[in-house]
């Protein structure tokens, strides 16, 4: 269950729309079996009135087909250990895999097997987000901010420099590519490579980006290191499991440039507003958004559970075992791709309520019309 505090009346948001978020990030080549037979179950707790937010909390629940078969298993309540003995998924976990949290996890909290551990770090948890990244995403459309995420890479399989960015209307056609990747391409050659890592009984990780358009210039704060749009934006795709790196647009690469080359030059187009002349800082200058597109990408890890097990310890007899491995993904990185876009919307909306407020849409909205008004006919730029 998920709750979002501050989200201003008048956002149109129906239980139908997060479910259909939801099914975007059961997406993906790759996936494993689980995503196929389990189901979300989305209802709408509270904060909203006949598809409108009323101003106070929304509280959405997912809950999981599922969960009939590990009632007894994850039960609150003490249950008769001879119902417990016949259910073979409640064998313990004995043989913690590597790149998961299983086995600090057990240290962590003294457990003996990795159940209680494997449950609470699993991204199914990435469902609620989601589901509260869809009011954000709501609420910023409704003032003109669209988000887009699609997969830059799979494995060493990426799409060449310099392809166009996709923009809000190929979010279609995106959902409907195997990968959720842009390039017709890249994107069978990704396919071969999942197939090639299932048949090798290998996982695999990537690279996705997510792309917001439409963002007035000054969100968040060039003082705060905890206020900055990057940081923020950091550590929300950083707080998603299995996700290594984050880059704001061309981050690594800016490294190895020079100066000249490294930044977007200021000038003014035909029109006397001033632009720039490229977007390398992906959208963000000094911990603010720009008011060009915002570019932020997220590198994952391969999925921790190797069909090809890893070596681990067994910490019921103490002897060199092969990781637990029941079933897993292949290659989450399309999932990522959605859940990524849920964080950024969080992000980008709470910093939008913090520099323009507001108890309804309406309010914000002509708060930020206002404040763009204001900005003095010298500095008249894009995002304006
Ligand atoms: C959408 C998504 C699906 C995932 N599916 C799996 C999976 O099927 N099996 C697995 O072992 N890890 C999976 N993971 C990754 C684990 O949750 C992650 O490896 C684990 O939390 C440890 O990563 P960390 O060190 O970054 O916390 C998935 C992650 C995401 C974001
Ligand atoms: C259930 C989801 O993802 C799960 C995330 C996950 C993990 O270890 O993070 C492991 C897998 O679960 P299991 O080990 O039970 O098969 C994924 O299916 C989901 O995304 O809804």
């Amino acid at each position: 269950m998920g709750i979002i505090e501050g989200v201003p009346a008048g956002v149109e948001i129906t239980s139908g729309q997060i479910a259909d978020s939801l099914a975007r990030r059961r997406l993906g080549y790759g996936r494993g079996a689980r995503m196929k037979f389990e189901q979300d179950v989305v209802t709408i707790l509270g904060g909203v009135r006949h598809g409108l937010t009323q101003g106070g909390p929304v509280a959405v629940q997912v809950a999981n087909t599922e969960w009939p078969k590990w009632e007894q298993i994850m039960a609150a309540d003490p249950v008769d250990p001879e119902v417990l003995a016949d259910q073979a998924r409640n064998a313990p976990l004995t043989r913690p895999r590597p790149g998961h949290a299983d086995f600090t996890g057990m240290q962590k909290y003294g457990f003996d097997e990795a159940r209680p551990v494997l449950e609470r770090a699993s991204a199914r948890e990435t469902a609620t987000r989601v589901a509260m990244g869809t009011v954000a995403s709501q609420f910023l459309k409704q003032l003109g901010i669209e988000l887009v995420s699609h997969t830059v890479s799979i494995a060493s399989v990426t799409v060449p420099e310099g392809r166009p960015l996709p923009v809000p209307a190929n979010v279609i056609a995106l959902d409907a590519d195997p990968l959720r990747c842009f390039d017709r391409e890249t994107s069978d050659a990704m396919v071969a490579e999942v197939d090639a890592a299932h048949k090798e009984g290998e996982t695999l990780g990537g690279v996705v980006e997510v792309l917001a358009y439409g963002l007035p210039p000054g969100l968040g704060s060039y003082v705060h290191w905890d206020r900055r749009l990057d940081s923020r934006l950091a550590a929300a795709l950083m707080g998603i499991q299995a996700i290594k790196g984050v880059e704001v647009g061309d981050g690594f690469l800016t490294a190895a440039r020079r100066g000249s080359a490294a930044h977007d030059e200021i000038v003014k187009d035909s029109d006397g507003k001033i632009i720039r002349t490229s977007n390398r800082a992906g959208g963000i200058e000094g911990g603010m958004s720009i008011g060009d597109v915002l570019r932020v990408r997220a590198a994952m890890k391969p999925i921790a559970t190797v069909p090809r097990a890893l070596r681990t310890v067994d910490v019921s007899t103490g002897e060199p075992a092969k990781a637990h491995h029941q079933r897993s993904d292949v290659c989450a990185v399309p999932a990522a791709g959605v859940v990524a876009e849920a964080m950024v919307a969080l992000v980008l909306a709470e910093a939008v309520t913090e520099k323009f407020g507001g108890d309804s849409v309406a309010e914000t909205a002509r708060n930020i019309k206002g404040y763009l008004d204001n900005i003095p006919a010298s500095l008249d730029s894009i995002g304006q």
